[in-house]
């Protein structure tokens, strides 16, 4: 930690205006693939936890619906044959912004207190325990949740803005496996009917057109064994540039 602390510090320096002007220079010199591929290393440091492994709150539903997308090379049962039919366990920290755009780090960023919103509860299996797979061919991700105790809206359900909150995280990952960084533009939900609290659901998100910048996912919550429709939503998100994020 403190080296990448050091690591950090000899950034800070940097003013706004010369961290956009370098972030854009690298963003058009660069594919996102390959600023996406360079982040890794410092997103998967020996010291961060992956909150996306089984820990002791995890249910037996929870545990069966994670071994069984884990499997390696799992074979999805809705079929989509070898190409898309094999599932990849997408990492998950408690930063979404350590962004490395080409080894230059979003300094305001890094030196604040900021926690992906769904990874920053202490206590295992209070809020969103959550792992998301993803497909080969990565036009589809499945998100296995397990909403614990302090995501209550209506008595013993869960709140509608934590289940918004979900949908734009597993839609908001899918459209970031294609193109890093995007924002949320619109999102629509139907509320169809309520998610028990401390259930386990499944959030499936499938890639729809992709106009230029523009990303439409669309996105359902079903119950664990797939008997109950529980949210249907849509989303569309806009691949951004660095500079927009450090507009402010
Ligand atoms: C090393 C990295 C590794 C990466 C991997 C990461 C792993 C994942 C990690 C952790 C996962 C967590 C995932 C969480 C995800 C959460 C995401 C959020 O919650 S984002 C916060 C909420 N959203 C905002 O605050 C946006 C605010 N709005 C804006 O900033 C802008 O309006 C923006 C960027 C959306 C568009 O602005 P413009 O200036 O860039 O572009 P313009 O020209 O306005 O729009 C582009 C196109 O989109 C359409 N558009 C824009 N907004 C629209 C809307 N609301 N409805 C319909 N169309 C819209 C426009 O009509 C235009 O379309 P035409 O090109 O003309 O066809």
């Amino acid at each position: 930690m403190a080296k990448s602390l050091g690591h950090f510090s000899s950034l800070v320096s940097f003013t706004k205006t010369q961290l956009s002007r370098q972030c854009a220079r690298l963003f058009f010199r660069t594919s996102v693939r390959r600023t996406v591929m360079r982040a890794v290393p410092s997103i998967l440091s020996p010291k961060a936890r992956d909150f996306s492994l089984p820990n002791p709150s995890w249910g037996d539903e929870m545990m069966r619906l994670y071994n069984h997308y884990n499997q390696q090379g799992g074979v999805d049962p809705e079929g989509g044959g070898e190409q898309g039919g094999r599932w990849t366990r997408l990492p998950s920290y408690n930063r979404s912004l350590k962004y490395a755009i080409g080894g230059v780090y979003l300094s305001k960023i890094i030196q604040s207190k900021a926690r992906l919103f769904t990874r920053n509860i202490q206590q295992a299996g209070a809020a969103f325990e959550y792992v998301v797979f993803y497909t080969n061919d990565k036009q589809r991700c499945v998100c296995v949740l397990q909403a614990g105790h302090l995501l209550e809206g209506p008595p013993g359900h869960v709140h509608g803005g934590a289940i918004a909150t979900m949908i734009d995280t597993v839609t908001g990952s899918h459209a970031s496996l294609l193109c890093a960084p995007v924002m949320t533009a619109n999102l629509n939900v139907n509320y169809r009917s309520p998610i028990p609290l401390g259930s386990t659901v499944l959030i499936e998100s499938t890639l729809g057109e992709q106009e230029g910048r523009k990303m439409f996912v669309s996105c359902k919550i079903s119950s664990s064994d797939g008997s109950k429709l529980h949210t249907e939503a849509t989303a569309l998100f806009v691949s951004v540039g660095v500079s927009h994020l450090l507009r402010g």
